[in-house]
């Protein structure tokens, strides 16, 4: 867990709605996170969580609302601008996306090459430590092919953070992995956190949740339902609803 160093929020989501066909899948969530700040977001499968980190990070389009990164507002709509977005607020899916035909290093390496416009050698270096920081410099060589689940999961949060973002949104980052292989990438999640990154996580890992969120979020149909710290989120009798999801989730994976 780490302190917010920051009192200004660093991402502001306000509002933000989305429905796809006659179904309303957000019906208006309010989020702001402070830089340092990890924030947790708990919920029923089909709650939004998923939809909501993509809306943050544009690749669903919000219906309403809007979205601000240090106090300056997300114009969509603005190619250059949206790209630039993406750079600061990187993204680690419960599916790895890696290239296939790449390796670690050149899956790490790309990024840098195509959207930095870093030259190779410098990008090389670049991705090559970053790597290392999660652990995986022996295996910078290896193919996605020839890596665990968790080396792949932990090849995608290398590339995010070769970007140097200022926000990271992960969306169930242990959820497409047997269970021997979670804690390695739980491990470099916490020492993310504990190097301030600034973090919004879905999970249904409500222990891990409850060792790394300075806040959790409990959403249900789309809206929020309870936040606070997770000695109160979860423990609290007042958050009778959120205590009620985690039993549940408890009895049913041992989570
Ligand atoms: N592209 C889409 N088109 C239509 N419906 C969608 C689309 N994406 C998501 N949904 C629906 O939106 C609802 C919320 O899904 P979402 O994945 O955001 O939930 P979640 O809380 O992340 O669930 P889980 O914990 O299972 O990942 C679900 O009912 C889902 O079927």
């Amino acid at each position: 867990m780490t302190t917010a160093t920051d009192s200004a929020p660093v991402l502001t989501v306000e509002g933000i709605r989305k429905s796809f066909g006659n179904k309303e899948i957000l019906g208006g969530v309010d989020l702001s996170i402070r830089r340092g700040e990890i924030k947790v977001l708990i919920g029923p499968s089909g709650a939004g969580k998923s939809t909501l980190l993509q809306s943050i990070n544009f690749l669903v389009m919000p219906d309403a609302g809007r979205i601000c990164l240090e106090g300056r507002p997300v114009d969509p709509s603005d190619r250059k601008g949206l790209c630039l977005y993406r750079q600061q607020v990187g993204m680690i899916f419960q599916e790895f996306n890696l290239f296939d035909h790449l390796t670690a290093l050149g899956n790490v390496e790309i990024g840098l090459v195509r959207v930095k416009k870093m030259k190779r050698s410098q990008a090389r270096e670049r991705a090559m430590a970053e790597l290392e920081r999660v652990g995986l410099g022996v295996h910078a060589h290896k193919y996605p092919a020839e890596l665990s689940g968790g080396q792949k999961q932990r090849v995608s949060i290398a590339r995010a953070l070769a970007l140097d973002p200022k926000v990271m949104l992960l969306d169930e980052p242990t959820s497409a992995l047997d269970p021997e292989l979670i804690g390695e990438v739980h491990a470099v999640i916490r020492d993310l956190g504990a190097a301030g990154m600034t973090m919004i996580m879905a999970t249904h890992q409500i222990g891990f949740a409850r060792a790394l969120a300075d806040e959790i979020i409990f959403m249900e149909n789309g809206v929020v339902i309870e936040q606070g710290p997770p000695d109160k989120i979860l423990d609290d009798a007042d958050c009778e609803r959120t205590r009620e999801f985690c039993t549940k989730i408890t009895e049913l994976g041992g989570r």
